[in-house]
């Protein structure tokens, strides 16, 4: 399913409306201002996919002229007539569900709008409050359709919605930017965690491979604070407090979930992992005012900071 250049659904990224991705227009929050007006300077501000909420069916040509795709709000819905205007525009519908609408009543207008002519039906699932997540998943699965979370102002859900299998956030126009680049990095880390992406050209491809990297550089990060953390733990921590029988069963265990890659290819990988966290614990534990000695209180018979990493060069290999 695309509305201009933007794909949604099963095998895409994790679209974010609204912001990063695409923007959409609420004509009824426009007061009385003329339709063509307002989607005229929205269209000359944002080249990208733009989407348009009408107030009646005299706000239609003009989101002809200047919007790929309409967001059809739950009273219009139920307006026979004016959804099947809308429809006839052949553009993408984006069909939001009101509170109190049942599921089945979604269902069967979304069937409605695709067999009136329009260019694509998109469902999406908004409440006061936050998402129905579960019915988003039941939406989804009913239909076949791609689904949208709508969350208003706030993205706290997001990384929840996306998990559910959402296909795209919508975020009210004119969010703060900051909700919108919480949507976005909630799109791409759970996104890249919980969402196949089949792309078919090599710009997606490495957009997708962007993702990935970014949920790795977030695990690689975290990683390594854990790490170090186990370095002040150990009775001898660093390069001198190794364990290879523990690496090895770190090594077994990821191939278990990594069997393409197997044990032979995961541990080179992991050994480059393993030292850079060594080494950097090594090198913040001895930018410590005290050298690392509040770790842990010497021994007996200790009178160095009794962590085996303080005192001991970068491992060569
Ligand atoms: C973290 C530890 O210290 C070292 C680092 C490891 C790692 O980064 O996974 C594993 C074993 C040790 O060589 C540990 O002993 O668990």
């Amino acid at each position: 399913m695309r509305i201009a250049g933007l794909l949604l659904g099963d095998g895409h990224p994790v679209a974010v409306l609204g912001g990063h991705d695409a923007r959409w227009v609420s004509l009824p929050a426009a007061g009385g201002r003329p339709a063509g007006e307002v989607l005229a300077r929205e269209r000359s501000a944002w080249p990208g996919p733009l989407l348009a909420e009408p107030r009646s069916a005299a706000d239609l040509p003009a989101i002809a002229r200047h919007a790929d795709g309409v967001v059809i709000g739950p009273a219009e819905l139920r307006h026979p007539a004016l959804r099947q205007e809308i429809a006839r525009l052949g553009r993408p519908v984006v069909l939001r569900r009101g509170p109190g609408m049942p599921l089945a009543e979604l269902l069967t207008l979304a069937d409605r709008c695709a067999a009136e002519g329009c260019g694509g039906v998109v469902l999406c699932e908004s409440r006061t409050g936050g998402p129905d997540l579960a019915l988003l998943r039941e939406a989804k699965e009913r239909s076949g359709r791609p689904v949208l979370a709508a969350l208003g102002g706030d993205a706290a859900l997001a990384g929840a919605a996306v998990a559910a299998g959402a296909d795209g956030l919508l975020l009210d126009p004119g969010a703060d930017p900051q909700t919108i680049a919480e949507a976005h990095e909630a799109a791409t880390l759970l996104g890249a965690l919980t969402r196949r992406e089949d792309p078919g050209d090599l710009a997606a491809a490495r957009r997708a491979i962007d993702r990935v990297d970014a949920a790795l550089a977030t695990l690689l990060e975290r990683r390594a604070a854990l790490a170090g953390t186990i370095q002040r733990l150990k009775p001898v921590g660093g390069f001198r407090g190794r364990d290879p029988e523990r690496e090895r069963q770190v090594v077994a265990a990821m191939a278990i979930r990594a069997p393409r890659l197997g044990a032979a290819r995961l541990a080179p990988i992991m050994n480059a992992v393993i030292e850079a966290g060594l080494r950097l614990a090594e090198e913040e534990a001895g930018a410590e005012p005290d050298g690392g000695r509040s770790a842990r209180p010497p021994r007996d018979g200790e009178d160095g900071p009794g962590r085996g990493g303080v005192a001991s060069p970068p491992h060569p290999g």
